[in-house]
């Protein structure tokens, strides 16, 4: 295509300076030494993936590093780092134009422009998300300065945040019947509630128990199976180097509000006027008493109780970032708003794939894999779509990558190790599956999910050494019908099992 005068043109283009853009332009980039590859971003600092781990067949483990793009240049000197956030895609041109006033062409384009927050109440100056370093430190400063604050959702945030923070009283909010529903079940979040109250901490009991349950069985220690149902993001222990701490000298204190919303947020003023009465701390699950103090805002949830607190966290989810690009572009787009990518990583325009939170795996996935907006898959997404982009321009096919056969996830959570294989929570199996539990208490929680005797998702918590065992019996389909609870027997070596 010929350039219009005063646009740059390159073969490449990528949108995005998070983990998926920036592992895609280095593969372009090792793909192609003597192209330029451009990278676009709306940050100043990119994400770079570093000391890199295959920790088995599947699972991962990295660091994510903040760079200045010199850095990346230095690197591959023919990647071309511009700072700008792109405000307009002309799909059927092929070009770009961003914030600067500048115009791009590219040839073939990858978007992966992230997410952001969805916030509850968005727009309320009380409601804060946290996403970026910025949001981070945001919330740090407000935190420095408050007694109690309501922290919204039951994903990953609310649960390293309700762990994390101290001196400040946290009422949590959930939606569910138990902590942490995108990770865990009730059976997993039960051992890890002691957790929270550092002076409740229970010492850990030797003797392991196995047990073999089955949907409907043993009512009080079925785990309660999962219900079918601009700046780039942090990187692994970005809380480590906050002081998140509240006012108090006390360490954790948090209450858990489950089965509801918010219902409405009212400011103090707005509060006084309507004379309502707002709930003190609950000690011991018992005080119900009406709260003196005044505070700066005040939360109403759907189960008719009132707290007052110093902000409202919304740790509720995310939105892919696709507002720029939408604009006189046809894009098909998935339920949750990402693009929608089939198994080459590409979009449903030309010449147009996309990478990491922005998009929506959209191909038949394996049966035991599931899209997370993760690092891990944004590293992997980003990756995979380079070698798509390259294998389309150089006429050869090309399989989908191996990381998407398998979901694997390890990450840390009330300071246990926790890998999550798999349909971990029986995602999508309906009531057609049986769960197998090993629990020691404050040590591990082991739960495996399994269907017609095949071994389909398992969830470890604690130092369990199970996770690539396990992931063998996912990738391999055995049957294990054979083995009982012996497969989660802990004086049988399971790996002698199947060498
Ligand atoms: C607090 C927090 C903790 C997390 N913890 C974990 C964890 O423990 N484990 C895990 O696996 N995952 C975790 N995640 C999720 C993980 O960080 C994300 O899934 C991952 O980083 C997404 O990478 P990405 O490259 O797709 O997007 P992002 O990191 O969001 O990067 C998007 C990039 O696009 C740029 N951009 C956006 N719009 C434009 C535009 N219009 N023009 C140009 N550039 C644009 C942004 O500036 C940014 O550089 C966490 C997320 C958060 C917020
Ligand atoms: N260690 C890890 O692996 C971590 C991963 N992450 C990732 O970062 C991203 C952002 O994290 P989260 O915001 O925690 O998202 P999330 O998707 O993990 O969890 C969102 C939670 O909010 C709840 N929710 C949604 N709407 C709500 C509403 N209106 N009211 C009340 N609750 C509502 C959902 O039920 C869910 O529990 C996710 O992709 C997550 O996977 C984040 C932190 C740690």
């Amino acid at each position: 295509m010929a350039a219009a005068p005063g646009a740059a043109r390159s073969r490449f283009v990528v949108v995005g300076g998070g983990i998926a853009g920036v592992t895609c332009a280095e593969k372009l980039a090792m793909e192609f030494p003597s192209e330029d590859i451009f990278l676009m971003t709306a940050s100043p600092v990119l994400k770079a993936v570093t000391n890199f781990r295959q920790v088995s067949k599947t699972l991962e483990e990295f660091d994510v590093e903040e760079q200045p793009s010199s850095l990346l240049e230095k690197r591959y000197p023919n990647i071309k780092v511009i700072q700008s956030g792109v405000k307009q895609l002309r799909s059927d041109e092929h070009k770009i134009f961003t914030e600067d006033g500048k115009e791009y062409m590219y040839e073939k384009l990858c978007l992966c422009a992230g997410a952001k927050p969805k916030l509850i109440f968005e727009g309320n100056p009380y409601v804060l998300g946290i996403r970026d370093t910025d949001s981070a430190q945001a919330f740090q400063k407000n935190l420095a300065q408050a007694e109690r604050i309501v922290v919204v959702g039951n994903g990953g945030i609310a649960l390293e945040l309700v762990y994390e923070i101290q001196g400040c009283e946290v009422i949590w909010a959930i939606k569910d019947k138990a902590i942490g529903n995108t990770f865990f079940d009730a059976g997993a979040a039960e051992f890890l509630i002691p957790k929270l109250s550092a002076e409740k901490r229970e010492a850990p009991i030797q003797c392991k128990r196995t047990k073999y349950t089955m949907e409907g069985s043993e009512e009080k220690e079925r785990p309660i199976a999962a219900s079918d149902k601009l700046g780039s993001a942090l990187g692994p222990d970005w809380h480590e180097g906050l002081s998140l701490k509240g006012t108090k000298e006390f360490s954790h204190k948090v209450h858990i509000e489950i089965l509801c919303e918010v219902k409405k947020i009212y400011l103090q003023q707005e509060f006084l006027q309507l004379q309502q009465t707002s709930l003190a701390f609950p000690k011991e699950e018992k005080n119900v008493e009406s709260d003196e103090v005044l505070w700066p805002v005040y939360v109403e949830l759907t189960n008719g109780k009132i707290y007052g607190c110093n902000f409202i966290v919304s740790a509720t989810g995310v939105v892919p970032n696709v507002t720029p690009f939408l604009a006189g572009n046809n894009f098909a787009l998935g339920e949750d708003g990402g693009l929608k990518v089939d198994k080459h990583m590409h979009t449903s325009l030309p010449d147009i794939y996309a990478a990491g939170d922005i998009c929506t795996a959209s191909w038949e996935p394996s049966p035991v894999w599931h899209q997370m907006r993760l690092w891990t898959q944004a590293r992997q997404m980003g990756w995979y779509a380079a070698k798509c982009m390259a294998a389309d321009t150089l006429g050869e096919s090309i399989d989908l990558d191996f990381s998407f056969e398998l979901f694997a996830h390890v990450t840390k959570f009330f300071n246990y190790k926790v890998v999550v294989l798999g349909k971990y929570n029986a995602q999508g199996l309906g009531l057609d599956h049986e769960l197998m539990l090993r629990c020691t208490k404050g040590q591990e929680y082991v739960k495996v999910v399994m269907q017609s005797g095949r071994m389909m998702g398992a969830v470890l918590i604690g130092d369990t050494d199970l996770e690539e065992t396990f992931e063998n019996l996912i990738l391999n389909q055995m049957d294990l019908s054979a083995y009982g609870e012996d497969l989660l027997n802990p004086d049988i070596d399971i790996e002698d099992y199947f060498d």
